[in-house]
């Protein structure tokens, strides 16, 4: 099925702060090699036939490129992100101006703060939602309440994964990939119940950040290096896609962080 996507552009990107352990303002990064990267990626689901809109890039706004932390869209009603750090403060509101000047009409913004798809991924019957690092369990319950489908809250546990689209991504709209250990006991416990049948990935997998993967169902777009998860997928009867996307791993993204799915 032909997904949406909202993407933007790294004409501004740099890692010029920390604000997760993959960051390293004295090592940098190379916007000309994640721009290259990026537009590698937009090719990608252009040739899977899915649909890409843009965002323009705003200077000052480093972090920008990681459209997945800019809402949350289910069934076309928008929640708004609010950003845990002052310096991505500013792109929440980015995000809903876009939205509303593009004809999206149930926009709301948030009171709790939460960070968009990092933390809420969309399954058939149920959304997933992360806490821990960055959104507020409370995020979760007025999630729930403005879009209408039942949040199930986990628990993060290891700074590496401070996002949810860290540590697990959906394989379609009843099934999950992820990596236990970036979870509580008791949420690892839910996963366990919810999903008999995941894919379960090794920490080799997580650490190249190989569950930050965008699947459509059929193909499964993730970091070229996560490459013992991609055999699984294979093995489980997808189709893999990797893409190159190193420099934006810098600031601590991959693939599903540039994504953020518009669900009509
Ligand atoms: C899953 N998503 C969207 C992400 N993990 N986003 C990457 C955000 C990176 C940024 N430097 C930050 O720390 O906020």
């Amino acid at each position: 099925m032909t997904r949406h996507y909202l993407m933007c552009r790294p004409d501004h990107f740099a890692v010029e702060y920390a604000i997760n352990p993959w960051m390293d303002p004295e090592a940098g990064a190379d916007r000309e090699v994640a721009i290259r990267q990026w537009e590698g990626l937009r090719s990608t689901y252009e040739e899977l036939g899915h649909r890409v809109s843009l965002i323009d890039p705003v200077e000052g706004l480093p972090d920008m490129v990681f459209a997945a932390n800019g809402a949350l869209v289910v069934g076309g009603r928008v929640y708004g992100a609010r950003f845990t750090h002052p310096e991505r403060a500013a792109e929440g509101p980015a995000y809903l101006e876009w939205f509303t000047s593009n004809g999206h009409t149930a926009v709301r913004e948030a009171a709790f703060t939460n960070e968009g798809e990092g933390d809420f991924l969309t399954l058939d019957h149920l959304v997933l939602a992360g806490t821990g690092f960055r959104t507020d369990v409370a995020a979760h319950g007025e999630a729930q309440e403005f879009l209408g489908r039942p949040v199930v809250s986990l628990r993060l546990v290891d700074p590496r994964f401070y996002h949810l689209d860290t540590a697990l991504f959906p394989l379609n709209g009843h099934n999950i990939a992820y990596f236990p250990e970036a979870f509580s006991p008791g949420s690892q416990e839910v996963l366990r119940h919810l999903f008999p049948d995941a894919v379960v990935a090794t920490e080799d997998d997580a650490v190249v950040l190989g569950l930050n993967a965008v699947s459509d169902g059929t193909h499964v777009v993730i970091n070229a290096e996560a490459t013992g998860l991609q055999l699984e997928l294979k093995r489980r009867g997808f189709e893999v896609v990797p893409v190159e996307l190193a420099e934006l791993r810098k600031a601590g993204g991959g693939p599903k962080c540039c994504t953020l799915e518009i669900r009509g």
